[in-house]
């Protein structure tokens, strides 16, 4: 018999090591001293509700393999239904609410969901558009009030606990299928295994030294079903996680104390505005170890803010590098950024995103934007040359859903194996690391060649009233007249237009000043950057290209 890989063993695991210990921590409402009333699940209570409601989800019709759309707002029904699915032996689809209807709909019909575990609403839309579902007909109505089937929570929960044999799923069978976050194109739904999700808590687990009993608070939804494997308590946010960037860094604040959490994840744009209210009002988080943020470059000021908050020595701010498709795949902390990189990144090096985790191959290749149809063909390149980044290792996922084409051209076929390419590009340097210089699609391809993103625009951050940059391209490739778009802090706006000739002066003289950037001509100044709807931070350049087109005309 093979290994038993379902990834919601862990979760059982966890139950027989530490029962009594809170599993999930939600912030059910307000007392009358306007204090947070938590409720909550301890890992025994979320092992046993999930078997009930597998048990029910299989009474319903579903069978090992059968695609489910998971969406329900983070809440303790929503961890418990996620392990409910996979002990079920489900597919969950799980995609970004953020994305906005028509996306949702079109990426979630894409992969032909046969039932959805969704919030009322979610229902009476698919009802609507019940011709884009055709195959949706195992649903389960989740809140009030039960709009469209009989079939809610309290049915799939049933009777008393008794013990359930989960579904049998090995390394290899398929456990989710999660989407992209859509900054360069359409959302790309990415064939997750339950192999994978086992190898990325093992990687995180170890390289980060999680130890069960810490307690984490997730910004982004899915990081509860890792913590539940590693016994680690989840404190659900109150926030809204398709906005990151607007977070109200009083309630996290005061979740963190409640919790004595030491352990929370965030894009950088929550980090920004969390680190800034902590400056301002002098604050300090002392029961944190340790908080990561990923999704696009951290910001120097934003790891500076945050590492004043901490009260501990040894706590710190680590970026892991990664994407949908492959996560982690290398990791630095904000001691290491601010003593060693953030200078070099300052005059055009690029983002250092650290040291590959233990297992994880990362590769340097050519640029290419055709298909390589083995890594034979590929030219890897030497360290300190830009390229393509490409990975291996137990985390990346092997292909798109349903989709050969664009898998064709994010893997390479490596005898019996694969590599990732990230669709970014970046270099090693001398000691092995890592670093990222933007995205591949986002490249400027001038006459002088190539300009990196990442590389040009940190030369422009530097100006101190400049919050954020973008490098576009303006023209046919090969002969692009290269554009900043500055966003600037927020009251530095330039209204008038000699403080405008002002500071375009200043971003211009910056930019002559590097070889990287002299040819910039031009500057041009936006309110606030159009930027992605999982994270708030990856700066949508395609739509500023357009946009730059049109004022320089
Ligand atoms: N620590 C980090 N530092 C810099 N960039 C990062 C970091 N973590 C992630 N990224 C960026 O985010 C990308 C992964 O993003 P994600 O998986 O959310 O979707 P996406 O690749 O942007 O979506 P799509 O493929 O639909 O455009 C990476 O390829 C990289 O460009």
């Amino acid at each position: 018999m093979s290994t038993q890989r379902n990834i919601a063993d862990r979760l059982h695991q966890s139950a027989q090591a530490w029962p009594f210990q809170k599993a999930v921590v939600f912030p059910a409402g307000k007392d009358k001293q306007g204090r947070y009333a938590y409720s909550s699940m301890t890992f025994q209570q979320l092992d046993q509700e999930s078997d009930r409601l597998a048990r029910g989800l299989i009474q319903l019709g579903v069978q090992p393999g059968t695609r489910m759309a998971l969406m329900v707002r983070p809440s303790l029904e929503f961890i418990a239904l996620t392990f409910a699915l996979f002990k079920a032996g489900a597919v969950i689809i799980l995609i970004d609410p953020g994305m906005g209807g028509k996306n949702i709909i079109r990426c979630l019909s894409e992969v032909e969901p046969e039932g959805f575990v969704a919030i009322p609403l979610a229902q009476l839309i698919r009802k609507l558009k019940r011709r884009s579902f055709p195959e949706a007909r195992l649903n389960v109505t989740v809140g009030k009030p039960v709009l469209t089937s009989g079939i809610d929570y309290q049915w799939l929960l049933g009777g008393d606990w008794e013990p359930l044999e989960m579904v049998q799923r090995t390394a290899t069978d398929p456990a989710a299928i999660i989407f992209t976050s859509g900054s360069t194109g359409p959302p790309k739904g990415v064939a997750y295994e339950h192999g994978m999700f086992w190898s990325q808590v093992d990687l995180l687990r170890d390289y980060y030294q999680i130890q069960p009993g810490e307690v984490d608070l997730p910004g982004f939804p899915l990081f509860a079903l890792f913590n539940s494997a590693m016994g680690v308590t989840t404190v659900v946010p109150d926030m809204n996680p398709t906005k990151p960037a607007q977070v109200n860094p009083e309630k996290i604040i005061r979740q963190i104390n409640d919790q004595g959490v030491t352990q929370a994840f965030g894009s950088p744009a929550m980090w920004n505005r969390i680190g800034r209210y902590c400056e301002q009002h002098q604050i300090q988080l002392p029961s944190l170890k340790r908080v990561l943020s990923a999704g696009a470059p951290v910001p120097v000021h934003v790891i500076e803010r945050m590492r004043k908050t901490f009260v501990n020595s040894e706590t710190d701010i680590n970026t892991p590098y990664g994407a949908t498709e492959s996560l982690p795949v290398a990791s630095i902390c904000g001691r290491e950024v601010l003593e060693e990189t953030s200078a070099q990144t300052a005059s055009g090096a690029g983002t250092c995103v650290g040291t590959p985790f233990p297992g994880v191959q990362v590769k340097i290749i050519e640029i290419h934007n055709e298909p390589i149809a083995s890594i034979e063909q590929a030219r890897e390149l030497a360290p300190g040359e830009i390229g393509e980044i490409i990975v291996q290792g137990p985390m990346a996922t092997r292909e798109y859903f349903q989709r050969p084409e664009a898998t064709q051209l994010a893997k390479i076929p490596d005898g019996a194996r694969f590599w990732h390419r990230m669709g970014d590009v970046g270099y090693r340097d001398a000691a092995g690391k890592l670093w990222f210089c933007g995205r591949k699609a986002h490249m400027v391809h001038g006459a002088n060649g190539p300009m990196f993103t990442v590389c040009c625009e940190a030369i422009f951050n530097q100006h101190p009233h400049i919050y954020r940059s973008a490098l576009v391209g303006v023209g046919a490739a090969g002969a692009q007249k290269p554009v900043i778009i500055v966003e600037p802090e927020q009251g530095d706006f330039p209204e008038s237009q000699s403080a405008r000739d002002q500071l375009t002066q200043e971003l211009l003289a910056l930019g002559q000043a590097n070889p990287l950037t002299e040819s910039i001509e031009t500057i041009l100044f936006h309110h606030s950057l159009p930027v992605d709807i999982r994270h708030n931070v990856k700066i949508f350049r395609e739509k500023l290209a357009p946009w730059a087109e049109k004022q320089i005309r």
